[in-house]
């Protein structure tokens, strides 16, 4: 945890809307007029996707699962380095790991690949990571710790299968039976590396659909914000001013003490209500550190 350099994580599983709601973030970071460094999660893999699909076939020969979610097939170490790197110096260095051909084309590179490691701008205001593993802890390593602020995309698992399986199917060029099977192959991985983390979390942000999604493999398009509730649960925060929030956002309610829920149309607001006071805190707390005194005004 760093005052001099704030750490905040979106982390969700794949598909759970991680790149989504980085827009939203990021227009925070616009609005508070602050810089923010970011890494995406994807890059801390250890194989492009020709090498991956090699080392599927590898560990189905040998009766075992590999799948983007565990250890085997991302370096932990590497991105809780990272981590540390820029909680004490602000410095790290960052890839991207190329989905589409629209991402790959600019680097004159095919999709399923990264690109070389770069160096983190120089005097950012924060690091912002986007993926999988933001509140990762193993045996071996601990992510989680160095985090300001984590937050979890949490879909119910229906909605999470038919935002992944409709978006890889259309944006990235997979079959809808390869998509399946990824699910399947992850399953372990979920629960060991991905699950544990939405109970790390500061907020979870779950989004839940109001219409059918029994058959997610049969699901034609992804429910609308408005078909939808998203489910917000902080946790360890003492002063969220629920009072203002439930002005706020019409058609919101408080479910449990430690719970908003609001329609789904309003998940842009209501993060943009919730997340911008805890930057703007995690800000004053930089300034304290770098100057010992506030800006007028605060
Ligand atoms: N709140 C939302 N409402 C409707 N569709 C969403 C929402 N969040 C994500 N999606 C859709 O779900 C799919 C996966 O979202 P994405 O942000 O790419 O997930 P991730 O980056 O976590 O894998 C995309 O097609 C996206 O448009
Ligand atoms: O698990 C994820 C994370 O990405 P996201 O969170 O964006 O779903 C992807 O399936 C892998 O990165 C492989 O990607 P690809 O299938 O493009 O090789």
């Amino acid at each position: 945890m760093s005052a001099k350099h704030p750490i905040i994580a979106v982390t969700g599983s794949s598909g759970a809307g991680t790149s989504t709601t980085t827009k939203a973030l990021r227009h925070i970071f616009r609005n508070l007029d602050l810089s923010a460094a970011s890494i995406e999660g994807d890059s801390y893999h250890r194989f492009t996707r020709p090498e991956m699909e090699v080392e599927i076939r590898k560990a189905q020969e040998q009766g075992k699962h590999i799948s983007y979610f565990g250890k085997e097939a991302n370096d932990f170490a590497l991105l809780e380095e990272t981590f540390k790197s820029y909680h004490e110096t602000g410095q790290g260095k960052f890839r991207r790991y190329l989905h589409t051909f629209d991402q790959a084309v600019p680097y004159n590179q095919m999709p399923g690949t990264f690109t070389p490691w770069q160096d983190l701008p120089d005097d950012t205001d924060l690091l912002y990571y986007e993926g999988l593993h933001g509140g990762v802890v193993t045996d071996e390593n601990d992510v989680a710790k160095y985090v300001d602020l984590l937050i979890g995309l949490v879909p119910i698992v229906n909605l999470e299968w038919i935002q992944k399986i409709i978006r890889d199917t259309s944006d990235r060029g997979h079959s809808r039976e390869a998509v399946m099977s990824s699910i399947i192959r992850s399953m372990d991985d979920y629960f060991n590396y991905i699950t544990p983390q939405f109970s790390r979390t500061h907020i979870n942000f779950q989004r839940v659909p109001t219409v059918d999604t029994s058959n997610p493999i049969s699901a034609k398009d992804i429910p609308t914000a408005d078909e939808s509730f998203v489910v917000i649960r902080f946790r360890g925060m003492k002063d969220v001013n629920f009072p203002f929030l439930l002005r706020m956002i019409d058609g919101s309610f408080m479910s449990r003490i430690n719970t908003l829920v609001v329609p789904g149309g309003k998940m842009g607001f209501a993060m943009e209500l919730i997340v911008t006071p805890l930057i703007e805190k995690l800000m004053e707390k930089k300034q304290l550190h770098l100057t010992g005194s506030l800006p007028l005004g605060l």
